[in-house]
């Protein structure tokens, strides 16, 4: 499936990630694509890594007349605090538009009172989707079509995982999947600065610890086997492993885990207020 005319307002991080990873994937043609953001350098690093897309200033007329005019998907990528701002800067120019916002605790009664309509969807994706290995979930306002869901599904579907939630669930989502990728990284760090203390080379430290990462996440995806099992099988009776597991274990990483979750779907919670 190939992707109507898509306008992202914001081209940060996120942005990138997704709309980036849309355009790697061949979902989207970057000659489709417009971003509203606020700075030059924004711009050019867009029109430099994915040419033929467009660059508009935020607040500009051009941004609603020609933008937003011409797209048929409105994506808003910015910080929760900036979509007040956003809605205020293209109210009654989303009229007709399927609107998704992937904006951290923003609800969808502000976004569809600010859109004017209830063609809108809320989302929940990951950096992941860069490299087309995102998860994502979504729900939508009472507008949205079946078509719609299709294209939602399209776009988030190219680039990793997508599975549909309801609203009051999007927040243990960004607690799981949304933030999930930090914690992964600073636990990739920290082995390979495990490896380093007890004598390795940082890169082959770094190498071992990134594909352990990835061959275990594989194997729990594709044995189907509880974790926990997979977990037994790699601790041989008073062996190495489960000299390292009671040390975790002793260190509270599970509750350090489950509370770092639930941290995060706290303040996602809080930024609905
Ligand atoms: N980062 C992540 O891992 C995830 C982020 N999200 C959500 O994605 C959203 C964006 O986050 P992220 O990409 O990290 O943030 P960034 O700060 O990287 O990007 C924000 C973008 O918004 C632009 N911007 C600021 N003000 C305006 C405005 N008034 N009109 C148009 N554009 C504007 C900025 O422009 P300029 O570049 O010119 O300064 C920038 O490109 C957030 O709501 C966040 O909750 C969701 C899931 C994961
Ligand atoms: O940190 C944040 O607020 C955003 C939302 C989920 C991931 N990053």
């Amino acid at each position: 499936m190939k992707l109507p005319h898509l306008t992202v307002i914001g081209g940060g991080q996120m942005a990138r990630a997704l709309v980036g990873g849309m355009i790697d994937q061949s979902v989207l043609d970057a000659e489709k694509l417009s971003v509203i953001a606020n700075s030059e350098s924004t711009g050019q690093w867009w029109q430099e890594n994915y040419p033929g897309c467009e660059f508009y200033t935020a607040g500009s007329s051009e941004a609603t007349d020609k933008a937003i005019a011409g797209s048929e998907i409105i994506m808003l990528a910015v910080k929760p605090h900036i979509i007040p701002t956003v809605l205020a800067d293209t109210q009654g120019h989303l009229m007709g538009k399927l609107v998704i916002s992937v904006a951290a605790g923003v609800p969808l009664a502000k976004l569809t009172e600010g859109a004017g309509h209830k063609r809108v969807a809320r989302v929940m994706p990951n950096t992941p989707s860069l490299v087309g290995e995102g998860a994502s979930a979504y729900c939508s306002a009472d507008e949205v079509t079946a078509a719609d869901v299709e294209s939602i599904e399209a776009m988030l579907g190219s680039v990793g995982y997508v599975a549909p939630v309801t609203e009051g669930q999007l927040d243990a989502v960004t607690g799981v999947s949304g933030s999930g990728p930090a914690y992964v990284f600073l636990i990739i760090e920290a082995l390979a600065d495990g490896g380093v203390a007890a004598g390795l080379p940082r890169k082959t430290a770094l190498d071992l610890a990134i594909q352990t990462v990835r061959g275990a996440a594989t194997m729990v995806r594709d044995t189907g086997e509880h974790p926990g099992v997979l977990k037994d099988k790699v601790c041989s009776p008073g062996g190495t492993t489960i000299a390292a597991i009671r040390s975790l274990e002793q260190n509270a990483v599970r509750g350090a885990l489950i509370d770092a979750v639930a941290a995060s779907a706290g303040r996602s919670r809080e930024l609905a207020q």
